[in-house]
């Protein structure tokens, strides 16, 4: 049976012109190998590729070749995992390709191509370093019992728990602002019909995604659109106005306009300006739990002007049909998610990354904690050793199958 290719073996790393073809020696595309001979390459095995024309018939006919002849489809995620397992990628870089091929901006796109050279890694292992830095210093300690006492005291320690805990502060504030880009926010948009929030969403979402009419109640299903501001993911939902509901219809909007509140990381509760009725019965039938921001609308009809409102400093008043204060309602949403666009310091994380950091931060506490109660180092070096351990689940010197399963499978393709 003829091989897939004709001509001479490929030259490592170099683009080389070659034709494939079929079993019966049939011609099927005339493409470009490239081999990259084990370890120098992205798995650190062996990879040959070939690469056609593109088009859907042509790829599927050199794919079917190569499955023909022994090849299989990768698994998600199975090169960056093979990656990993041939230690060419920490675990947080392996997630940071995952985030760079689903970028939804440029912005997302330079934080997860910062974090896959390493930048996120090179924090959290700069940490360790001085979580190990100090254990050492206070297990030497405890091995000289008559010292332990002055060793213990010395203010050298509490000197680098300080050190740690600010590094702690800046590790969390850089990776909790990874996360909101990456995940980006999810609003709500609440209120009673007809205050605006249909207008709101359109104008958010820059086209007439929502229906809008002067007759309450014209909202009834739940609308959803994702956008983007500077970079930042805003998943916006647009509601049917909370009311006794007229009909069946109505209250199942309703109903499902409570159940996207759940989700959801914030509530614009639209107000009409000019609608007296007050806000605080309102106000009481929305998920306690949640933050809410106060828009008071239609500000071209009471000619108030535009901005910040109210003494809690969670109101806002703004025209949906003017676009008047809008663009500062969303300075104000960005701000609240600490959201600094322009950050050069930007990289890529997830909630498992900042969970992580969360455990190691903690240990570090209780270990301050026992250490100023009992003047011992036992607890201390112990608390220190579990806050290395879930810092180094970050980057994957510690993890179970089962994590990295979840990690490598939730990969859209192959890579
Ligand atoms: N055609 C092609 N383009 C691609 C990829 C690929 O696999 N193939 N990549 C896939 O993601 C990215 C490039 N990533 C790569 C990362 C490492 C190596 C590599 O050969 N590494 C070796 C040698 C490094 C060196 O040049 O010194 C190594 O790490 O030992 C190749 C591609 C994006 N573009
Ligand atoms: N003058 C003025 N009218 C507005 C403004 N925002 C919305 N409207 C009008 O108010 C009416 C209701 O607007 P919608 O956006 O449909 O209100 P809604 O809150 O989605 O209403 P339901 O879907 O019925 O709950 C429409 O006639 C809009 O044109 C505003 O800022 N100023
Ligand atoms: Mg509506």
């Amino acid at each position: 049976m003829a091989q897939i290719l004709t001509g001479k073996p490929p030259r490592p790393r170099y683009a080389q012109l070659a034709r494939f073809q079929d079993a019966d020696g049939q011609a099927i595309d005339e493409g470009l190998l490239l081999y990259f001979p084990a370890p120098a390459s992205y798995t650190g095995e062996d990879v040959l590729e070939i690469q056609g024309h593109g088009g859907p018939v042509i790829m599927d006919m050199l794919l079917q070749r190569t499955i023909a002849l022994g090849a299989r489809p990768a698994r998600p995620g199975e090169f960056s995992e093979r990656a990993f397992l041939n230690d060419k990628l920490d675990l947080a870089q392996a997630e940071a390709v995952a985030d760079l091929i689903d970028a939804g901006s440029a912005q997302a796109a330079r934080a997860a191509g910062r974090s896959l050279s390493g930048a996120f890694s090179t924090a959290v292992h700069d940490l360790v370093e001085q979580l190990i830095e100090l254990r050492l210093f206070v297990e030497a300690a405890i091995d000289f019992p008559e010292e332990e006492i002055d060793f213990l005291s010395d203010e050298r320690i509490e000197r680098q728990l300080a050190a740690i805990n600010e590094a702690f502060d800046t590790l969390s504030q850089r990776a909790e602002q990874g996360r909101v880009m990456r995940e980006g926010l999810t609003l709500v948009l609440a209120g009673r019909p007809n205050a605006g929030k249909s207008s709101l969403m359109n104008r958010l979402a820059g086209h007439d995604a929502a229906i809008v009419t002067d007759i309450p109640g014209t909202t009834r299903d739940v609308l959803r659109e994702y956008v983007h501001l500077d970079g930042l993911p805003l998943h916006l939902i647009d509601t049917a106005g909370l009311r006794q509901a007229g009909d069946a219809v109505e209250e199942e909007g309703v109903r499902r306009a409570r159940a996207a509140m759940d989700g959801a990381d914030c509530i614009l509760l639209l107000i009409d300006e000019t609608d007296p009725e007050p806000v605080d019965e309102l106000l009481q039938g929305l998920p306690a739990q949640l933050p809410v921001i106060q828009v008071h609308n239609k500000i071209d009809l009471s000619g108030k002007s535009p901005g910040p409102r109210g003494a809690s400093g969670r109101g806002f008043a703004i025209s949906a049909k003017t676009g008047a204060g809008v663009d500062a309602l969303i300075e104000q949403l960005k701000a609240e998610a600490g959201y600094r666009p322009s950050g050069e310091d930007l990289f890529m994380a997830r909630r498992r990354h900042l969970d992580a950091i969360d455990r190691a931060r903690a240990h570090v506490d209780a270990g301050q904690a026992e250490l100023q109660e009992t003047r011992a180092g036992e607890l201390l070096a112990e608390e220190l050793r579990l806050a290395q351990q879930a810092l180094n689940e970050i980057t994957g010197e510690f993890t179970s199958d089962d994590l990295l399963g979840r990690i490598f499978s939730s990969f859209c393709i192959g890579k």
